[in-house]
């Protein structure tokens, strides 16, 4: 496991030490990290990367070359010996990786000394806005693949090997059944998938001989890309040719793979081929520049694809290419009690909420919907006994009341003073547990284009607070 103590902004390092020269390092602060806006306009954000931060965390430490690396930035040995020691003794709350998210709620809560909570800032957002960004795009396309299964094939066109692995576990927490990178798939036991390229199909002399070699060394796993001469003339024909070889044998050939064309006509067209033939269990794979847009276009086109195989748009989030994720002060500590602390700003969307917070959702209790989330005070208590009445943030007329409901607190315990408490997951469980957290989402919710807005709001208790601070600001300055 890496290091990455020195994967930090430059003003993290030169505040740590500020906080130490006025002794601040050891007062306790809280940062909430949260997002404002879903990525590409998706109505929720699935949260990953949380183990990655753990991994993160339990490797922070100073080497004596980071130690001196700084001393060349001028730091001096007060700060130097106060690194040098350097572990995380902080308690972190968080949404357990995989769950679904909306904007302003606090994701994780980190409470921790000055000098700690800092330092992590920069790369807990690295961590989590990225693997969250591609896991909600993976949540998208495969919504829009509508069940079929959907390959990760991105690395080749990934922001660097970091994107590329990190971002095939995202998508497969997000959906995807595999991925074609290998590294990925040893890391994260997340299974390894692939056909041939059309450099395979150009070596052999023919098509067909090529499909040959291929089905010879691979008989129970044949998929043939057929689209490299002439997908309905050439490709399929010949791929039938060697299915039929493959059967003779006892084998169940796989399928074929279309990756240029009009992939509509082209697979309704094959799939004529391959039905006339016998081979109705046989797939048709699509890939090329998929997203969702273009493969619901081509469900709604009907076209005969029962698999999808996607990359560059994937793995960089090609129309959303940012979660904007921040890690925000949201309380101090001051003779054993929290003081909260607020940000004000011109743009109201980012003021942030005051306090020691956590998240509530509501079910519905007939059948476990998700109804709205709350944004509460930590120390405060819903009796579900009662109906219970959430009000919109801004315009506090539009109310609703629940009667039979459930609650469940988001924020689990991650850290408790340094002792990580977090039971790590293997991947193949946080999609599965995405998968029925997905569930409890009205379709509405999940409709790629203008979807529903989920309710967030805020509890009385922390809408009052927020409102006498802002009020507060604005009288102490007379504005
Ligand atoms: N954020 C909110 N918190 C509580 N109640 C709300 C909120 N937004 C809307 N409501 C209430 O929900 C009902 C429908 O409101 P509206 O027609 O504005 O649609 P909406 O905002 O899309 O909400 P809904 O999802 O409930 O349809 C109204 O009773 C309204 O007062
Ligand atoms: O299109 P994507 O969603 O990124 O999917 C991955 C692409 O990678 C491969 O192509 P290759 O690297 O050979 O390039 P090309 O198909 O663009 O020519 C494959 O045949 C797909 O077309
Ligand atoms: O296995 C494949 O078909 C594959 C892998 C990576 C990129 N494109 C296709």
């Amino acid at each position: 496991m890496r290091n990455l103590a020195l994967l930090t902004d430059f003003y993290q390092l030169t505040m740590m030490n500020g906080y130490l020269k006025h002794k601040l390092d050891e007062d306790i602060v809280v940062f909430d990290y949260f997002f404002r806006k879903n990525p590409s306009n998706n109505s929720y954000t699935i949260v990953a990367g949380i183990e990655q931060v753990i991994d993160y965390l339990e490797n922070l430490s100073f080497t004596e070359e980071d130690l001196q690396y700084l001393r060349g930035l001028n730091f001096d040995e007060e700060f130097l010996n106060a690194l040098k020691g350097f572990k995380f003794s902080g308690t972190i709350y968080g949404a357990p990786e995989g769950s679904i998210m909306f904007p302003h709620e606090p994701i994780l809560r980190v409470k921790a000394r000055c000098f700690e909570a800092q330092l992590i800032e920069t790369a807990l957002l690295n961590i989590l806005n990225f693997q969250s960004l591609i896991a909600t795009k993976a949540s998208r396309i495969c919504e829009a693949a509508d069940g079929d299964p959907v390959m990760e094939f991105g690395l080749r066109r990934a922001q660097g090997p970091d994107a590329g692995i990190y971002g095939a576990r995202a998508a497969v927490i997000g959906g995807c059944t595999s991925t074609s990178n290998v590294l990925a798939g040893k890391m994260f036991d997340i299974p390894v998938v692939g056909t041939q390229a059309h450099s395979w199909i150009q070596t052999f002399d023919s098509e067909l001989e090529a499909f040959q070699a291929y089905a010879a060394i691979y008989p129970d796993r044949c998929l043939l890309l057929v689209d490299t001469y002439d997908t309905l003339k050439s490709g399929v024909p010949n791929a039938i040719k060697v299915f039929q070889e493959l059967k003779e044998k006892g084998y169940q050939p796989k399928g074929i793979r279309i990756d240029s064309g009009d992939i509509a006509y082209l697979s309704k067209e094959a799939r004529k081929q391959l039905d006339a033939a016998g081979f109705h269990d046989v797939s048709i794979v699509a890939s090329s520049d998929l997203e969702e847009e273009t493969i619901y276009s081509l469900k709604i086109q009907r076209a005969a694809i029962n698999g999808w195989g996607v990359g560059t748009n994937l793995i960089t989030s090609s129309d959303s290419p940012a979660l904007g994720g921040v890690y925000k002060l949201a309380a101090i500590e001051k003779n054993g009690g929290l003081i909260p602390k607020i940000k004000i700003s011109e743009n109201p969307e980012k003021i942030t909420n005051p306090g020691y917070k956590k998240v509530v959702r509501i079910y519905d209790a007939h059948n476990n919907n998700a109804q709205a989330d709350l944004i509460m005070l930590d120390d405060e208590v819903i009796d579900t006994t009662q109906p219970l009445t959430i009000f919109h943030p801004i315009y506090t007329w539009k109310k609703k009341t629940f009667n039979r409901y459930k609650i469940r607190e988001m924020l689990v315990p991650i850290y408790e003073e340094g002792k990580l408490v977090y039971p790590r997951k293997t991947v193949a469980e946080i999609k599965a547990y995405t998968a029925k957290e997905l569930q409890t989402l009205w379709p509405e919710y999940k409709r790629f284009n203008r979807p529903h807005l989920y309710k967030v709001d805020l509890s009385q208790k922390l809408w009052d607070l927020k409102n006498e601070m802002l009020n507060a600001y604005k009288e102490k300055n007379s504005l």
